[in-house]
């Protein structure tokens, strides 16, 4: 049943009016010729299947492979993978020479067994996992929290959906397991394994898959290898499309040239607004799945809706959902998230509309320092992630807005270049592919103890990584500084249950756990906190934030915890926040506080003035971000006498308002990673003696440089 093309693929060509192919078709077993007239069938031809095995790439639109597979599948040529200057690439990964003729294509998601607990998936409970738990290395938590097991489900569930509807046979499989273990039992499956009934007349003849840059997902991409090269099947692991500039533009040659200062890397490529490459269409057809699909092997089950999917995969965390704490946060009354929304490619688009067309964007510098709300900043960490969008997705969004196209017509700076709010949503965009290429750079070494410094070995850390540098308390064993690890463990817990006495900490712990984000300001004070105030392994705190964090991203995750902790890639080694300062500085009426340490929220923080006017009362400011602080009255009033966070802190900081630079003058004058804010040498926590700013510290301040 062949039909002369109307629309697509182009006129006076021919196309199968049931899978729209124009080459090999199978719905009706015969072959055709782009443009040749309608041929008699030929014996039934074994289906050629080719795997696209999904991880963080879970869109439809700018997806290399998608299109790539689309694009073939039609005759056509892989074209618009174009620089940004609209010129072709030279460096696809494909040539038609080197591409399998594959007449079906098997879209997989699976959700890693290592990485997301999947013992919810089990048909029959009282069949054991063949996994162990998926749980972090050091401190023994799940690696993925309720918040981001639902909006990677919501994605999944949006693509496969968006496949389903285009109306060509596609779809997506979901699987569960160790990604190799699905990939060796898809390719034993179609070569005829035991279980298989009716495979025997479909080849696997390609596996492809985008690469990723962190040092387990490394390892699972090279053992796929192995298995698709021991089955003879061609394997093409794609470049990862998913940088704001294309890591083959970066003007290095060989990523040990990658400089370990941000601003250097920033400065190389300069003008940013010019290196993005151009988007990959999305496609509209796809080719179809195979006649044959193998299941989801046992002991597990796939659910046949988001529901159900939602449902397995929060299931095993449903268990313990306090996880373990005996002061597990409750949701305050008459809060909301700063992160509503759900997961995947459409979702994402919607919100990168919102941004433009309400102006968010463009105010972005301005508000990015924010904690309450959900448009002080972009919001859209998670569908990087996830890969449910791309860092050139919203760099070309911002295009059109600059250059007077699309959303936004009613918002000052429409049509008339770059503003303030864009560029600086590139340069964080640029930041994050800074701290892919680290992980890139120093593999594993993200994940030890003395991060980088490890693994560079540099002399400031001493010739053998050990000598001169500073001792972590550990979980399971003393760090070396006389500290007891049954009491670091006490301390833990209290950080993670947002109650170690520090509003600003206490709060930002509180929202993570309730809602799966927290700001990038109350991110740097809590890691900063932990890894400095609390003197505690740094590691232990990105793996909880690894736990929670909607946004979970390893080098992002990873990359930030070592930066702040100092043993990252920061200039300014040492530096420590003071969450009081901070709090100060971007929380000077105590909203964000309030908002999620509700037992706080009696504190009554103005006062009458002399002349009859109201102002912040100091001191009682000072007893909101620090709850000690309170007069015993207030205490006695808002029920916190003997409650263990306001009458035992973690740390006491000694700080106080003062020479000319009281809350209601201070205005924020850094703009992130510390800079400018940090409070170098700045653990107190023996309460002894009062903490200002000196002038030696100002001007290490404003000499440090101002990056994020
Ligand atoms: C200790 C710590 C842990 C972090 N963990 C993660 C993580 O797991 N995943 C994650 O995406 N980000 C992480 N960040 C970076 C940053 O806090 C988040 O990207 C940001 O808060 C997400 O909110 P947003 O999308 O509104 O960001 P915006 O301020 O709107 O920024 C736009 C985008 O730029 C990128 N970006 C912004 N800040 C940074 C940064 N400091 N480093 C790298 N990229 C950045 C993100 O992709 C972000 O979505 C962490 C930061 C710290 C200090």
């Amino acid at each position: 049943m062949l039909r002369r093309c109307l629309t697509w693929p182009p006129s006076n060509q021919f196309f199968c009016a049931c899978c729209l192919s124009r080459r090999h078709c199978l719905c009706h077993e015969y072959f055709t010729t782009m443009a040749g007239p309608e041929q008699s069938p030929s014996p039934s031809p074994r289906s050629r299947v080719l795997v696209y095995i999904l991880r963080q790439d879970v869109r439809l639109s700018d997806n290399p492979i998608f299109h790539a597979a689309s694009t073939l599948y039609a005759g056509g040529m892989v074209d618009s993978q174009l620089d940004a200057n609209c010129n072709p690439r030279n460096d696809s990964p494909l040539s038609h020479q080197h591409t399998p003729h594959f007449t079906h294509f098997l879209p997989v998601y699976v959700f890693p067994a290592n990485q997301v607990e999947v013992s919810g998936f089990i048909a029959n409970p009282a069949d054991p996992s063949p996994y162990q738990e998926a749980r972090s290395q050091i401190a023994g938590l799940w690696r993925t929290g309720p918040h981001r097991a639902k909006f990677m489900a919501e994605g999944v569930w949006d693509l496969k959906q968006q496949l389903e509807n285009l109306d060509c046979d596609s779809g997506l499989q979901i699987r569960v397991g160790l990604v190799e273990d699905v990939v060796q039992n898809i390719l034993d499956w179609y070569a005829g394994g035991e279980e298989s009934t009716s495979s025997g007349e479909t080849d696997v003849v390609g596996i492809w898959m985008t690469s990723h840059e962190g040092s387990e997902e490394k390892t699972t991409e090279a053992r796929v290898k192995r298995l698709a090269k021991r089955s003879n099947v061609d394997f093409k692991l794609w470049d990862d499309e998913k940088y704001f500039v294309d890591d083959q533009d970066l003007p290095l040659d060989h990523i040990s040239e990658l400089p370990n200062v941000y601003t250097t890397f920033r400065k190389s490529l300069e003008p940013l607004r010019s290196k993005p490459r151009k988007l990959i269409p999305a496609p509209t057809h796809m080719p179809p799945l195979p006649p044959n699909i193998p299941p989801q092997e046992s002991p597990f089950e796939i659910p046949s809706s988001l529901t159900g999917l939602t449902k397995a995969l929060l299931s095993p965390l449903e268990d313990d959902l306090a996880h373990g704490l005996k002061h597990a946060p409750r949701w305050p009354e008459n809060v909301d998230s700063a992160h509503p929304f759900g997961g995947g490619d459409q979702a994402a688009q919607n919100r990168l509309t919102h941004l433009i067309s309400s102006g968010a964007m463009s105010s972005y510098k301005a508000t990015r320092n924010g904690m309450l709300g959900a448009d002080f900043s972009t919001k859209l960490s998670a569908y990087l992630a996830q890969g449910h969008q791309t860092a050139r997705q919203i760099h070309w969004a911002m295009i059109d807005f600059e250059e007077g196209r699309g959303p936004g017509e009613d918002i000052s700076g429409y049509g008339k270049g770059e503003n303030d709010g864009t560029a600086a949503v590139r340069f964080e965009l640029l930041w994050r592919d800074y701290m892919r290429l680290c992980a890139r750079k120093f593999g594993s070494g993200m994940f030890r103890l003395y991060g980088v410094h490890e693994a560079r070995k540099s002399s400031k850390w001493g010739a053998d990584g050990e000598k001169g540098r500073k001792r972590f308390k550990l979980l399971n064993k003393s760090g070396g500084a006389g500290d007891n690890p049954e009491k670091t463990r006490e301390v833990f817990e209290r950080f993670r249950s947002g109650r170690t006495g520090l509003g600003l900490i206490d709060a930002s712990n509180r929202e993570l756990f309730l809602t799966g984000y927290t700001s990038n300001r109350a991110r740097q004070n809590v890691a900063s906190f932990l890894a400095s105030h609390l003197g505690i392994d740094w590691r232990v705190g990105a793996e909880w934030y690894e736990y929670l964090l909607t946004d979970y991203d390893i080098a992002n995750n990873w990359g930030n915890w070592q930066y702040v902790a100092g043993v990252g890639n920061d200039p300014r080694q040492g530096r420590v926040f003071n969450p009081v300062k901070q709090a100060l500085d971007y929380d000077k009426n105590g909203e964000y506080i309030k908002a999620w340490v509700p037992e706080l929220r009696g504190v009554e923080l103005k006062k009458n003035t002399r002349s009859g006017n109201e102002e912040i009362d100091q001191e009682k400011l000072m007893g909101l971000y620090q709850a000690w602080r309170l007069p015993e009255d207030e205490k006695q009033a808002l029920g916190l006498k003997g409650v263990d966070w306001v009458e035992q802190p973690l740390v006491r900081i000694q700080f106080s308002v003062g020479r000319g630079r009281g809350p209601q003058s201070s205005e924020p004058r850094g703009r992130g990673r510390g800079r400018g804010r940090g409070w170098k040498g700045g653990n107190k926590s023996n309460g002894k003696g009062s903490r200002r700013l000196g002038n030696e510290d100002k001007r290490k301040m404003s000499a440090d440089g101002d990056e994020e």
